[in-house]
């Protein structure tokens, strides 16, 4: 029977030498979501990834990707797709030298769409790759990543070096892709404003743990912000970060304890995301936006 989860970790543990990059990781992603994978530089995020694609391996725990571990035979590499942090090309390859090499490498290569995608974003086959903007190669990257027709998209950092208009085409596709191929997605990123524009499902991870996951829908029904002393709110909500005579809070009581709830206000997923990276960091205010997490 076909998994319903893409990624299943259970206390996964990753440590390069003395450095502990994930600590004791349990992850159920079910299929079909965009997954959104935050945090802080240094959190893990790549680490995670790597291990999704079978480049690194487990120090303990086990991760299980699409049901198999990863990279498990050719037939599980053909099902993932992944396009790394810089998004690396052959720089004295052409664009069509890297779909031939494509094909050649992929029993279910889809010469229709590579070729398409390539048209669509206006590159020229015939251009070397080394002489390729940062957001032409990670265009040519997602057409070689999505023309395998894989269940799953992997994306480390898919679009931090492109400009504001390049990052929205490239999220576009990415989103058309998705959709088009039926698969599910991961992709890590420091730009919340394209988490909350293209993911249904976030993952926070901070100092090498998930502090939590889950669909957005369901994580921004589960928190509030409310007024009030954090030492006195009802025992049955969680706070995660407070300040200022604030907190942000998990719980359903949060919307129906008494005075508390006059005022509980919806969060937004930045808020969220920064209440548990301050938690996360044990630090005594909210870090800013733009220092932690760009918008
Ligand atoms: N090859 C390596 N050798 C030693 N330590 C490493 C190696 N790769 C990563 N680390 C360490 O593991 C931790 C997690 O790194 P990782 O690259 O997974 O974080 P990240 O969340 O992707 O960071 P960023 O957002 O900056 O890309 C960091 O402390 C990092 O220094």
């Amino acid at each position: 029977m076909e998994t319903p989860l893409v990624l299943h970790a259970e206390r996964l543990t990753k440590r390069y030498g003395r450095r502990t990059a994930l600590t004791d990781c349990d992850l159920m992603i079910p299929r079909g979501h965009v997954v959104g994978l935050v945090g802080p530089n240094g959190a893990g995020k790549s680490t995670l990834l790597q291990l999704a694609c079978g480049l690194l391996a487990p120090t303990a725990g086990t991760l299980s990707v699409l049901g198999s571990r990863p990279a498990a035979n050719a037939a599980h590499l053909a099902r993932v797709g992944f396009v790394a942090q810089d998004t690396p090309v052959y720089a004295s390859f052409s664009i069509a030298d890297h779909l031939r090499m494509g094909a050649w490498l992929n029993p279910s290569w889809d010469p229709a769409l590579a070729k398409r995608r390539i048209a669509e974003v206006g590159l020229d086959p015939a251009q070397k790759a080394g002489r390729l903007s940062g957001g032409q190669r990670a265009q040519l990257a997602l057409a070689i990543a999505a023309a395998k027709r894989p269940e799953l998209l992997i994306f480390d950092e898919p679009a931090a070096a492109l400009d504001p208009l390049a990052r929205k085409g490239f999220m576009r596709g990415l989103v058309e892709f998705v959709g088009e191929l039926g698969a599910s997605a991961v992709l890590s990123s420091h730009l919340l404003s394209d988490v909350e524009q293209v993911c249904d499902y976030l993952v926070v991870l901070c100092d090498s743990r998930i502090q939590i996951a889950g669909p957005v829908r369901d994580l921004l029904a589960s928190h509030h912000r409310i007024a009030g002393d954090p030492a006195r709110m009802a025992a049955a909500v969680e706070v995660i970060w407070a300040e200022r005579g604030r907190a942000l809070v998990r719980g359903d009581a949060a919307a129906r304890d008494g005075a508390a709830a006059r005022d509980a206000e919806p969060v937004t997923l930045e808020e969220l995301v920064l209440a548990y990276m301050s938690r996360a960091a044990g630090a005594g205010a909210a870090p800013r936006a733009s220092a932690a997490v760009a918008r």
